[in-house]
Formats: C-alpha cells, sequence, structure tokens
C-alpha cells in the first residue's frame, strides 16, 4: 500500500500544501468542484442504502480491517501528518494511535446500537424503539488533528450503518487521503467513504448544508465558522454536531501536587506548540504557590526543543502558518503593552518563519486580549489568584466551555470545582484528557454533541418509536 504523498497528490492539483516549517511547497491535492460534490454525495447516499443493510458485525470486521491497516501504516501516517501540519514526529505517531483508536471503538460500538421494548400503556399495544442510520452524512474537519479528527468522524458513522462525505481543511489533505485509500482497501465501499480537498470551503460548506441527500453535518473547527454552519443548516434541520473553539482555565490551587501540576500543565499546554482545542488557554495559580509554580514551569518550558516536526528530538514545532504565528505575537505584543511580565520567550523564534518560542507570562489579567481569545499558540498566561470562588469565576468568565483542568488535593474541594465549572470537560489533577473512551465535546460556544464513546454513535442515530397494535 502506498501512502507515499506523492501518490496521493496530483502535480497538477489545485490545491497547493505547504510544509508550515519552511513554507515550502511540498504537494498539490486534486479538489472536487460543487457540481463534483453533488454527483459524489448522490453516489454515497446509494452506496449507503446497501451499507445500511448490512449487519453491525459485517460493518464491523472492515472496520476492524481499516484498524489494522492504519496502525500498520502509522510511520507513513505520521509522516504526512508532520509534513504537512507541522507537529512534532513523536506528537505524530501519538495522534495516529489515537485516531486509529476511534475506529477500533466504533467497530465494537457499532454492534450496540440498541433498542428497546417498554412496558406498553394499553391492552392489545406493544411499544419499542429501534436506532437506525440516521442516513448521508457531511463531516468538515480542521487541519491540527489531521488524521484523529476524521476517523473521530467517520468510524462514528460507518459503524451506524452511513455514508460519509469529508472535507478536509486546506492545508492537509493528505492525511485524509491517505485515511480514505486504508479504508477502502480494508473493504470499505469505493462510493461509502468520500474525501474531497477543495479550495473553496464556504461553497462546499454550503452544498453540505442544502444537499437534499444530506442528514446530517459534523464540524470541528472554529466557533465563528460553526456558527455560519448552524445558520446554514437551519433551512433542512440537519442532524449537527459542532466541535468548536475553547479557552480552557488550568487551575492550581495551593494544595495541589506542584510537580505534578507543572507536568500537566506541560502536557496541556505545549501539545501541538498549543494548537489544540483543549489547550490550557489561562493558567489561574493561587497566591501561595504562584511563584514556586511559574519557576519550575519555566525551568520545563525552557527545555523544550524548537524545530522542525521531521527532526527526531523536536518537541516544539512550528505553527500552522504566518498567519497563526502571527495572531500569537500579536496577543502577547497588546498582553505585554498592558502590564504582563515576560518570564520566557515572548518572541518570534530564528528557528525559522512559522516558529514561535515557548513563552510564560505573568501578571496577566481577564481583561487581556490574551485571556479571552483562544491563543492556538505556545504561549502561557499566569492569572494570579486569592480564593477558590474566585478562580471558579474567573475560569467561567469566558463564552466558550470546552475543557478545564485544575489541581488540588482537598477531595471537598475537588467536587465543588469539578462541580462549579461550567465546561463540557473537566480533568482533576491531569493535563490531558482526550480519549475514545469518554464523551469529548463541549457547551456553550464550544459546540454540541459529543465524540467517542457510547455517545459518539448516537450522533449518527436515529431513535425511532414503533407501536404495535391489534395483538
Ligand atoms: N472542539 C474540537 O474538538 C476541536 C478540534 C480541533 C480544532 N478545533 C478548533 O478549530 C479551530 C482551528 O482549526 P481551523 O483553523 O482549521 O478552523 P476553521 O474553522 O478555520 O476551519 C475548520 C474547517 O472549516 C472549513 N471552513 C472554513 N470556512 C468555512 C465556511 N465558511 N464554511 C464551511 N467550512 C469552512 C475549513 O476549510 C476547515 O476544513 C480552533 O478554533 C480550534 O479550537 C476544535
Ligand atoms: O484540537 C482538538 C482535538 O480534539 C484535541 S485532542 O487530540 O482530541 O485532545
Amino acid at each position: 500500500m502506498n501512502l507515499e504523498l506523492e501518490s496521493l497528490g496530483d502535480a497538477e492539483g489545485a490545491l497547493a500544501v505547504f510544509d508550515p516549517a519552511t513554507g515550502s511547497e511540498i504537494g498539490r491535492a486534486t479538489t472536487y468542484s460543487e457540481d463534483d460534490v453533488s454527483s459524489i454525495i448522490t453516489l454515497a447516499d446509494a452506496a449507503g442504502q446497501e451499507w445500511a443493510q448490512r449487519t453491525a458485525k459485517d460493518r464491523a470486521a472492515i472496520l476492524s480491517k481499516w484498524f489494522a491497516l492504519t496502525k500498520q501504516h502509522t510511520e507513513e501516517l505520521a509522516r504526512l501528518v508532520t509534513a504537512e501540519s507541522g507537529k512534532p514526529m513523536a506528537e505524530s505517531r501519538g495522534e495516529v494511535a489515537y485516531g486509529a483508536s476511534f475506529i477500533e471503538w466504533f467497530a465494537e460500538e457499532g454492534k450496540r446500537a440498541y433498542g428497546e421494548t417498554v412496558p406498553t400503556f394499553a391492552a392489545g399495544k406493544r411499544v419499542m424503539t429501534i436506532k437506525q442510520p440516521v442516513g448521508t452524512c457531511a463531516a468538515i474537519t480542521p487541519w491540527n488533528f489531521p488524521v484523529a479528527m476524521i476517523t473521530r468522524k467517520v468510524a462514528p458513522a460507518l459503524a451506524a450503518g452511513c455514508a460519509i462525505v469529508v472535507k478536509p481543511a486546506e492545508a492537509t489533505p493528505f492525511s485524509a487521503l491517505a485515511l480514505e485509500r486504508l479504508a477502502h482497501e480494508a473493504g470499505v465501499p469505493r462510493e461509502l467513504f468520500r474525501v474531497v480537498p477543495t479550495t473553496d470551503p464556504a461553497e462546499l460548506g454550503t452544498l453540505f448544508c442544502t444537499h437534499p441527500r444530506i442528514r446530517k453535518l459534523s464540524f470541528t473547527g472554529s466557533t465563528a465558522v460553526g456558527k455560519t454552519l448552524m445558520r446554514q443548516t437551519s433551512d433542512n434541520v440537519l442532524r449537527l454536531s459542532l466541535e468548536l473553539g475553547g479557552n480552557a482555565p488550568f487551575i492550581v490551587f495551593d494544595d495541589a501536587d506542584l510537580d505534578a501540576a507543572v507536568e500537566g500543565a506541560m502536557a496541556s499546554k505545549y501539545r501541538n506548540a498549543g494548537q489544540t482545542c483543549v489547550c490550557a488557554n489561562r493558567i489561574l495559580v493561587q497566591d501561595g504557590v504562584h511563584d514556586a509554580f511559574v519557576e519550575k514551569l519555566k525551568t520545563r518550558v525552557e527545555a523544550l526543543k524548537i524545530g522542525a516536526g521531521c527532526e527526531e528530538g523536536t518537541t516544539l514545532g512550528p505553527l500552522i502558518n504566518s498567519a497563526g504565528r502571527d495572531k500569537v505575537a500579536r496577543l502577547v505584543d497588546q498582553a505585554l503593552s498592558a502590564g504582563a511580565k515576560p518570564v520566557t520567550g515572548a518572541t518570534t523564534s530564528d528557528a525559522g518563519e512559522g516558529f514561535y518560542e515557548a513563552t510564560i507570562l505573568t501578571g496577566v489579567t481577564s481583561d487581556m486580549a490574551i485571556a479571552s481569545e483562544e491563543i492556538f499558540g505556545p504561549v502561557a498566561p499566569v492569572i494570579r489568584f486569592s480564593t477558590e470562588d474566585e478562580a471558579i469565576r474567573i475560569a467561567n468568565d469566558t463564552p466558550y466551555g470546552l475543557a478545564a483542568y485544575f489541581y488540588a488535593r482537598d477531595v471537598g474541594r475537588v467536587f465543588r470545582v469539578m462541580e462549579g465549572l461550567e465546561y463540557g470537560m473537566v480533568a482533576a489533577n491531569d493535563g490531558i484528557l482526550s480519549t475514545e473512551v469518554a464523551p469529548f465535546g463541549g457547551i456553550k460556544q464550544s459546540g454540541m454533541g459529543r465524540e467517542g464513546s457510547s455517545h459518539g454513535l448516537d450522533e449518527y442515530l436515529e431513535l425511532k418509536y414503533c407501536l404495535v397494535g391489534g395483538i
């Protein structure tokens, strides 16, 4: 199975793809017009009718082969992820394993789309429910996890009995095309799962929202685009899953294990150079441990190795593009102008155009833009607080509600803070919460619906109430 970039690309393709570390073009991808995709959706819908008639066990057997092939081709997939997203190879290998875990998980979950029988309300009648595939799905995915954000949607869709057409991010089409190739090799019918790169995401997004055969849209990306799609899906009342932006608080209380909190902050903040939706976006530290925590964090941050993702040993890669880097620089400069202090970093890097040094700022206040905007970069803004109630108030003072983290050892505090934080996902004494077995998703303007876990399958199923009378 050839998954080399050249075999996935098209020298005449309209979509140019670039290496974030150097800015150089690494390949070109074939793109699909609105008419092309409309026809692809119609073919997918027909393939979906047949796929839905197969047993969950038959679908599971094919998904299991896709899982095995994805694991077998980890190195090639990781090279593609690093080439087009820039993340360090070690993280890319981890992403492939994480992405594959959704295929493995939903191969099994698809067999558990259980209905129910309900004690009847009247003689001669029987009440039951069944779960059926929602129909043909569309998905739109971001660049920061070009493997995992695809499988986190495609695996449950296929397991539930649905066809799915995916538009990957313009920056990262090759990882998606490789996954498509592996799925077809595993036995997923060619028309059932298609990846359709484009240079006009808005045009394809509108088609996905308005095509008569599309019954469901699953979107992962920014809150701004999510709101656009929410409006566009209203005419056809599509089923909608939205995995949007975040502004994660990372709270360190006086009773925290400081060394554990530093490790958790490193894992949460600097993974993928801070370009994940669940990265710590604000670090709140209680007065009693503020200086000790900052000093310990500084030591670990300054040990990060900045460089191209393809260089073994790199632990901090480039940002996705110059716009991403400029946004980070703008937020840091604004914070410094407003009184924040640089502990380390706070500058672009001589490692190359797309790089920004790992940064810690202290003296940050909630009114600064860096505390309310999603940074999407390797910058830790530290906000000092005095009381537990103040920490929860600051943490909740955002339109976002995706992930939140805190470190404390008092059991009463753990329960009070866990219950008081207004987020879809809360981790106590850990900096990484993402796993296929748990429901991933946000509240407020971080989205709706859940991915992974047993809940993730329901996003691609309809619950039907069946009444049988005349008994
Ligand atoms: N909640 C999650 O699970 C999750 C996961 C990853 C990324 N994100 C969020 O995604 C953002 C970063 O990713 P990004 O820069 O790719 O986001 P983005 O919203 O700019 O793009 C996401 C996808 O939407 C497409 N798109 C852009 N404009 C569109 C339009 N008008 N209509 C239809 N599609 C359109 C893009 O081509 C891309 O495929 C961050 O906000 C991050 O928090 C969230
Ligand atoms: O960026 C968003 C991803 O969902 C992050 S994670 O890999 O799922 O934690």
